[in-house]
């Protein structure tokens, strides 16, 4: 990946790279569409577009529900709910990466950070079975380890809470005070916030707000342009020793 190796030849990359996963390593709307969709006809409510469901995903599998009940105006109890979880979680698991793809540039990226020695995680709100399955499906996960891959369901807590990230790098042995964050959306870039880490936002993502106005220390439109951001954003915080 050529547009990658223009860095000078000065910059400092991070010890770790955090990674969410919807929204900004894959482009995962058209399954998650088809699961909700498949849960919302089991109530017998119609399919909602995936331009509306894209910005509805970014806080756990049950979040999600609760706004494609809320775009229905159908009001369900927390019991109903726990089974539409359930039930959107099972069509999910067989429908992972049907339509689902790394958006571009992301594998060259990875490998090019990886070959640089960059440790590599994913901190996502995803439930933890259905964010390796993913993984797995798209192979991507010869760049992840295992234990590297936190899930919304991982912790007692997750994004915005900064423990969700924390735990992530800490899972690498990275170093907390040379790690970034790289996501699409405000809960990302809280999270971030919240740990003390430097965030970098994708803007073609499913934040329903613009990334570029949400106030990261970087915002790409391509993957190539990443490991510039990311020497900028550690320079922009005092290189962070
Ligand atoms: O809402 C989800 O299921 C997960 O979203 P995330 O990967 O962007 O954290
Ligand atoms: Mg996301």
């Amino acid at each position: 990946m050529s547009s990658c190796e223009i860095l000078p030849f000065s910059a400092t990359l991070p010890d770790t790279v955090i990674f969410d996963l919807d929204g900004t390593l894959v482009d995962s709307a058209p399954d998650l569409t088809g699961a909700l969709n498949a849960t919302m006809a089991s109530l017998g409510l119609a399919a909602l577009p995936e331009a509306e469901v894209r910005h509805m995903v970014g806080h756990g599998a049950r979040k999600l529900i609760e706004r494609g009940l809320e775009a229905h105006a159908v009001p369900k109890s927390a019991g109903e709910i726990d089974a539409l979880v359930d039930y959107f979680i099972g069509y999910y698991a067989g429908h992972v990466a049907d339509h689902s793809v790394a958006f571009p540039g992301v594998v060259a990226t990875l490998n090019w950070l990886r070959a640089r020695g960059v440790r590599l995680g994913v901190c996502t709100n995803k439930p933890v079975v259905l964010a390796k399955q993913l993984i797995v499906a798209l192979e991507l996960d010869e760049f992840f380890p295992a234990d590297a891959i936190l899930g919304g369901d991982s912790l007692t807590v997750k994004k915005p809470d900064g423990r969700h990230l924390i735990a992530t790098i800490e899972a690498l042995s990275g170093d907390l005070d040379r790690a970034v964050m790289v996501g699409d959306s405000a809960t990302d870039l809280n999270a971030a916030r919240d740990a003390g880490v430097p965030a970098v936002l994708v803007t073609f993502g499913y934040t329903p707000i613009p990334a570029q106005k949400l106030g990261a220390d970087a915002v790409i439109d391509h993957f190539r342009e990443l490991p510039h951001a990311l020497t900028q954003v550690l320079d922009r915080t005092g290189a962070r020793h």
